[in-house]
């Protein structure tokens, strides 16, 4: 059995970005840079003024100073010349005007005809924004690997980038098995239950940036799941939830072995989620999750998440976990890091504690959907204090 950070290890060895695509930058949010993007103008583009009022000249202004008005400038309207004793009214976001070094902003005017009298001075510079005082063409705006966020798209927007280099989105083919699993919405029928795996990891990939293909549900049959493994093996990644244990109905296994998926792991030091089967075939990652709800969430988010933000081209690729704190004693039941069910409240200091509910099983959905996510009592910590430091996975 595989300790949790030696298995993730192995799944994100020799994971390299899928090859690049172009995007325009409008459907690019949340994607990860393939190549380096660079500013194509400076930010500002051009000097230009941060208020309405006059361009003027400095030395020209002085409580009681009037000028002649010469013009109207507006943003991306023509320019014309200040010379000494003249003004020109200009709008927020207009080219400085030849001649002119501030402006004074409308509220310290008074304005009569085509003349404009100050009633403050003005700083040479006042109120202009230099051209390039943010960005200068060429620099650097975004490096392979980092996230498309919003606050970088609005830089590239800003400086003339209109599509990026990014690595095509990793295709996920998602397979759920068990012959007793009925959808949304069928009647109750005696020993069925109803799946929700599919809708979960489904959810959790998604979020993540990756494409999911269902295939409808899968019997515990060997040769249906071997059929439905082949398929989905064109894809980058594969999910088999369920049929991953010892059991006589337990079919993933052998049909991995029988589509020639290499086995590089079954089993994982982890509760929920310890009889994770992980291998590949030539570039598809192929995970096995196991069926039990919470065992499948907790292998998606700190398994199949970073393989597939590997494969995004993300630098940061490990899984997001935040630390905490225990609110009450608490710790793993047996030698496996256990992901304790858990209320995540922030406390007066702003670190998260988590109080783990009272029911805690890899069956447990009801717990789960009154929870926020796990607190991570290591294995081999035995019984952890109240107070104690934990990492926290938050769903
Ligand atoms: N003799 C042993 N039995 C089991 C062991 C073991 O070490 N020795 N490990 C247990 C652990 S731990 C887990 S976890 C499960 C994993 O089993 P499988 O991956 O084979 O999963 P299934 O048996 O197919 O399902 C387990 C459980 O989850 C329910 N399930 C399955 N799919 C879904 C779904 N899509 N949505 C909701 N619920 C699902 C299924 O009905 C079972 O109740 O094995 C233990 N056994
Ligand atoms: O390890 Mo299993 O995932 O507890 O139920």
């Amino acid at each position: 059995m595989k300790d949790f950070d030696e298995a993730l290890e192995l799944v994100l060895a020799g994971i390299e970005p899928l090859p690049a695509e172009t995007v325009a930058l409008p459907t690019a949010e949340g994607r990860v840079v393939a190549a380096e993007a660079h500013a194509a103008i400076d930010l500002p583009p051009f000097d230009r003024t941060a208020m309405d009022g006059f361009a003027v000249r400095a030395e020209d202004v002085s409580p009681g100073a009037t000028l002649r008005v010469i013009g109207d400038l507006a943003a991306g309207g023509d320019t014309l010349s200040i010379a000494p004793g003249t003004a020109a009214r200009i709008s927020t976001g207009a080219a400085i005007p030849e001649g002119a070094d501030s402006v004074l902003k409308v509220e310290d005017t008074t304005v009569e005809g085509d003349t404009v009298t100050s009633t403050a001075s003005v700083k040479s510079g006042l109120h202009i924004r230099r051209r390039g005082e943010d960005v200068h063409a060429g620099d650097v705006l975004a490096k392979p690997g980092d996230v498309l966020t919003i606050p970088r798209l609005s830089a590239l927007a800003s400086a003339g980038v209109a599509t990026v280099s990014v690595p095509r989105r990793p295709r996920v083919s998602l397979i759920v098995t068990g012959s007793e699993l009925l959808p949304p919405g069928a009647p109750p029928e005696p020993g069925k239950i109803y799946e929700s795996n599919s809708l979960v990891v489904t959810a959790l990939v998604r979020a993540a940036g990756g494409e999911v293909t269902q295939q409808p549900p899968i019997p515990d049959d060997f040769e249906a799941t071997k059929a439905a493994i082949e398929a989905g093996l064109q894809s980058d990644i594969l999910i088999v939830s369920g049929g991953v244990s010892v059991g006589p109905h337990d079919h993933v296994k052998p049909a991995f072995e029988a589509c020639g998926v290499e086995e590089v792991f079954w089993r994982v030091r982890i509760k929920p989620g310890k009889p994770l089967w992980f291998g590949r075939r030539g570039k598809t990652l192929v995970f096995g999750l196991p069926g039990n709800p919470l065992s499948a969430i907790v292998g998606t988010a700190i398994f199949v998440i970073p393989a597939l933000r590997a494969l995004r081209g993300e630098a940061n690729v490990q899984p997001r976990l935040v630390k905490g704190r225990l609110g009450e004693p608490a710790g793993p039941s047996d030698n496996r890091t256990t992901f304790l069910i858990s209320k995540l409240v922030p406390a007066d200091d702003g670190v998260l504690v988590a109080w783990p509910t009272e029911r805690q099983g890899s069956h447990m959905t009801g717990a789960l959907g009154e929870s926020d996510g796990f607190a991570i009592a290591p294995h081999g910590s035995g019984s952890l204090p109240a107070g104690a430091e934990v990492d926290l996975l938050r769903l």
